[in-house]
């Protein structure tokens, strides 16, 4: 009989392994809560004691003890299929592999980038000092000057990107170094790898490439509007777009230029945000209305800790906080929080929606083992919140709160509401998908540190269509400017979101016996969609990505079919609008770059001083 050769220095004894991973789940839960306590008090009380005190609270010896005993399992013949989950994914300690010296300095270089993008401000010659939340976002949302916008737009790149290009080098340098002392070839493979997908990437490509038609017709159609608004000068009909005037710091959706691009100015307006205000709506308020939506399906009500101890508004007593959105769960089935920084908008009360996701989320699964408290792959965390919002954001709905008076169900009104959707939903994919495939090639050595920001102008003339309103070097670092890569967190996860949250929509719309045009549904009250959402959070990371989706949609795939079904009547209206005006797709003119205001004046003035401006003869003006 050959005896079956068993690796001796390995444990083959399930009820060992059983014994050892419930140790494991009753520390973590008191590990990870200090931990996640000390980052809490960080994040909303940012100074050196609170700083010190998230250093000394790390997890990472825990991670490390329980991961070192975790690789001495063979799981190979185990019967529990969560065991071997588990033990799979204790086996990856990340940081926590790195020689203690450099770890300190992973740590530390990660809460100075953090510091050093949430204290960055733009001060103006008269000594004014603009921070980003509110200040700046007010600026790129609603400002229409051209001067002001490129104020704002290079005042937070020279103040938040610029100087963080060599803390981000290092911090490359050690992430990938964990993460091939875990087995992966560099750090972007082990982002890659929590999706359990082995052609996640072909995957994305075929999505993207499924929906790129319709991103370049908006950014054909949304190029006329801003033409219209700013003129030959600095809009060039067969080229990218500058950065800077599509209504957000970093032109990842553009909801806020809705102004200049709807359809049709007379059909009823979209934005609740007149009424918002008008109503005397507040934060709390706002947090009241999600919880009252998700309630309405059935799923949970958000406990007592989580109205105490939130933080749902920039505090005014010269505290400096992150003001990045997040949701926290304090891993004691008990603690939920949010910290939003929040403004009365109808775009905050998407992203308020969009952060008692997360913490619905966190809820759904808080009986789960510790391990198993994630979502079934990062982007359906991130995909919960925005189907509730698509709901919500239907005019019937927000009639139906009071936040819009008269709805009209006719032709103009539907492409005016399809156009504000797109203009976030359509606008926001090629960035989505872009930010990581800039930081995938960054960690594994396709992009060198020194052509950081050409490479990542690269990919947003490549998938966005857009231009720098100002010439870009290599002191630049216009990566750094955006919230998560100095933060570390992964950005793949809301691409995947953006097309999965149409599919879950749709299938929640069916669920909730819907008749109609899917961008007209609202599931609001329905228990039917609700079980449906709620059956497959309570799995949290406890089964493979695939078969959560098929619990939803009756298939296994990623698929851009819903968000196209949602989108038709627009999609149709784009291509007759952009044929009519004879406006190309994409940006050929990809070298054309706009003028300064300063060449524009010097020109002006060759004007006056009658040497006749080219444009102006041909255009018979003179
Ligand atoms: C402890 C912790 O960190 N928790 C995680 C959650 C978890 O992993 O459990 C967390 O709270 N992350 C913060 C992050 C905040 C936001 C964000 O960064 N959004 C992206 C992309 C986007 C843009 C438009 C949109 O409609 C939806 C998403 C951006 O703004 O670029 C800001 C506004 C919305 C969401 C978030 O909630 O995802
Ligand atoms: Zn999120």
């Amino acid at each position: 009989v050959c005896s079956k050769i068993v690796s001796t220095d390995k444990n083959t004894d399930e009820l060992d392994a059983k014994t050892f991973l419930n140790e494991y789940n009753s520390t973590a839960e008191v590990v990870w809560n200090a931990y996640t306590e000390a980052s809490w008090k960080y994040n909303t009380d940012i100074n050196e004691a609170n700083k010190q005190l998230q250093k000394n609270l790390e997890m990472s010896a825990h991670t490390l003890k329980y991961g070192q005993k975790a690789r001495l399992y063979d799981t190979t013949d185990f019967q529990d299929g969560s065991v071997k989950r588990t033990i799979k994914k204790l086996s990856d300690i990340e940081r926590a592999a790195l020689p203690s010296a450099e770890l300190k300095e992973y740590n530390t270089l990660l809460s100075n980038m953090e510091t050093k993008y949430s204290v960055a401000e733009v001060c103006r010659d008269n000594g004014t000092c603009h921070p980003l939340d509110p200040d700046l976002q007010k600026i790129m949302a609603e400002s229409r000057d051209y001067d002001e916008l490129l104020f704002a737009w290079k005042g937070w790149r020279d103040s938040a990107g610029k100087v963080l290009r060599q803390d981000y080098k290092r911090y490359v340098e050690l992430a990938n170094k964990a993460a091939t002392l875990n087995g992966h070839s560099d750090n972007g493979a082990f982002w890659r790898s929590l999706y359990e997908t082995p052609t996640f990437e072909e995957d994305l490509e075929t999505l993207w490439k499924e929906l790129e038609p319709l991103y370049q017709n908006v950014h054909a159609y949304v190029r006329r509007a801003l033409y219209k608004k700013y003129g030959s000068k600095h809009i060039n009909l067969k080229g990218p777009i500058p950065a800077h005037l599509l209504g957000n710091m970093w032109a990842q959706t553009w909801s806020g230029i809705m102004d200049l691009a709807m359809p049709y100015p007379h059909a009823t307006q979209v934005d609740a945000t007149p009424a918002m205000v008008a109503q005397g709506w507040n934060a709390t308020r706002m947090f009241q209305e999600s919880d009252r939506f998700f309630t309405s399906l059935g799923l949970l009500p958000m406990p007592k800790e989580f109205w105490e101890k939130s933080m749902l508004e920039k505090p005014s007593d010269g505290r400096q906080v992150v003001c990045h959105a997040s949701a926290w769960d304090f891993y004691n089935r008990k603690d939920f929080r949010i910290k939003q920084c929040t403004v009365v908008t109808m775009d905050d009360l998407i992203t308020v929606h969009h952060e008692m996701g997360h913490v619905q989320y966190f809820l759904q699964y808080k009986d789960q083992p510790v391990s198993f408290r994630d979502g079934a792959n990062p982007g359906f965390h991130e995909a919960i919140g925005d189907v509730l919002a698509l709901s919500v954001s239907t005019p019937k709905h927000l009639q139906s709160i009071g936040l819009l008076d008269k709805v009209e169900t006719n032709h103009e009104s539907d492409i005016n509401f399809l156009m504000s959707m797109a203009l976030d939903k359509i606008a926001f994919l090629p960035f989505g998908y872009l930010m990581d495939q800039w930081r995938w090639k960054v960690f594994d050595g396709r992009i060198p540190s020194t052509e950081y920001n050409k490479e990542w102008w690269n990919l947003r003339m490549k998938y966005q269509g857009l231009c720098p309103p100002v010439t870009r070097t290599e002191d630049d670092f216009d990566p750094g400017a955006k919230f998560h890569i100095p933060a570390n967190v992964p950005y793949v996860r809301y691409f995947v979101s953006f097309i999965i949250q149409f599919q879950f929509h749709k299938a929640l719309c069916d669920a909730a016996k819907h008749v109609g045009p899917l961008h007209t549904c609202d599931i609001y009250k329905s228990k039917e969609a609700g079980k449906l959402m709620g059956d497959v959070m309570k799995l949290g990371f406890s089964k493979p990505w695939p078969e959560a989706m098929t619990m939803i949609t009756g298939q296994p795939k990623m698929s851009a079919q819903p968000l196209m079904q949602y989108f038709q009547p627009l999609i149709q209206w784009l291509e007759a609008e952009n044929n009519k005006n004879k406006d190309i797709r994409g940006w050929p003119d990809y070298d054309w770059k706009p003028s300064t205001s300063s060449e524009i004046k010097s020109s002006k003035v060759d004007f006056l001083g009658m040497s006749v401006d080219g444009s102006a003869a041909m255009a018979g003006q003179w």
